[in-house]
């Protein structure tokens, strides 16, 4: 366990650690990041110390905020906490504990099997000698790829390297373990390259309620240039990326990361003279866009595809119509 603190509940070490990975984007990706979520708080839950059911629920809201507070964007992370301790139910510590733990049980499960359904629904747009250009990684856009490998068709791939952090070598990898061949560009090259492309095929951080998509930074971009092309776009989104504050007008906030992700030290040096203080200089690194549901042909979910239009009857169907933070359940 963590230090004590009079006033701070006891979060597991474990929990912090987490927390911090996900910050850091040793674990990344939004179902990823829900997934280990989850994991956490039942692993906060099996390694409580508390002496009374209060002080158990106490810890177990401090874990979630902690959680919570390492990235904006990714729905999948608040659903997560919010889904297991709306699972928690008993009058004593250890009642508490066993159904932390059968609640996140339950939510990782539900996360792989709504992954896999969703590939399925995804693979029927793809047709066998298709070619899909990807951007980022994303485990439920990849789904619907492997679904479609399974299914016997032969897919191809172009593969955008994704600046800064190039999460596109993980696509291409992950293809490639699948035998799908590659074509990897980097991101200045897409437009040249769609007119390769039968479909654009990403993933998402977040749906907000009038359809928009919150996805790795210039996906909007990609969007644009693919409409103009009529290339169709497809989002691979499992329900859990479907963000409940937007259906009351909230917006979703766009994480900022470090600007050493854009620029080394060395670079900066090189482009200032050697001023790290030059406050001439701005780097900007938001981590993701938003794309209007104008250019957008389908949300590809595990309870089948929609038009992003019409996403806001699904969401309300799923969460009703309001929301509080995770740990106000
Ligand atoms: O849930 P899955 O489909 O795996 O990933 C969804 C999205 O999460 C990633 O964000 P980051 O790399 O964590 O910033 C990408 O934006 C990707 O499209």
């Amino acid at each position: 366990m963590a230090p004590m603190d009079e006033d701070q509940p006891d979060v597991a070490a474990v929990v912090e650690a987490t927390a911090d990975d996900i910050a850091t984007m040793e674990i990344r990706g939004a179902a990823t990041i829900g997934d280990a979520a989850a994991e956490a708080l039942a692993t906060q839950a099996e390694r409580s110390d508390a002496a009374t059911p209060a002080a158990f629920r106490d810890q177990l809201r401090a874990a979630a905020r902690e959680l919570y507070e390492t990235r904006p964007t990714a729905v999948s992370l608040p659903n997560a906490l919010r889904y297991v301790l709306r699972g928690i139910e008993g009058e004593t510590v250890e009642e508490l504990r066993e159904s932390t733990i059968a609640s996140a049980e339950e939510f990782r499960t539900d996360l792989e099997q709504a992954q896999e359904q969703l590939g399925e629904v995804g693979a029927n747009r793809l047709r066998d000698g298709d070619v899909v250009m990807t951007h980022c990684h994303s485990t439920d856009a990849l789904s619907c790829v492997e679904a479609a490998l399974d299914a016997g068709k032969e897919i191809e791939a172009i593969v955008k390297e994704t600046r800064p952090r190039k999460q596109g070598h993980i696509t291409a990898e992950q293809l490639r373990e699948w035998g799908v061949p590659v074509t990897l560009v980097v991101d200045n090259a897409a437009r040249r390259y769609l007119d390769d492309a039968d479909h654009v095929l990403v993933g998402a951080d977040s749906i907000a309620a009038d359809g928009s998509v919150i996805n790795k930074i210039g996906t909007s971009g990609l969007a644009v240039n693919a409409r103009e092309r009529g290339v169709p776009v497809m989002v691979a989104a499992q329900t859990i990326k479907l963000h409940p504050d937007t259906m009351t007008g909230h917006t979703v906030e766009i994480e900022m990361r470090d600007e050493s992700e854009v620029l080394s030290e060395t670079e900066y040096a090189d482009i200032t003279g050697g001023d790290r203080t030059d406050e001439g200089l701005t780097v900007e690194n938001p981590a993701f866009d938003v794309t209007p549901p104008r250019h957008v042909d389908a949300i590809v979910t595990e309870r089948g595809q929609f038009p992003p239009e019409s996403i806001v009857t699904l969401m309300r169907e799923l969460f009703g119509e309001t929301t509080g933070e995770p740990w106000e359940v």
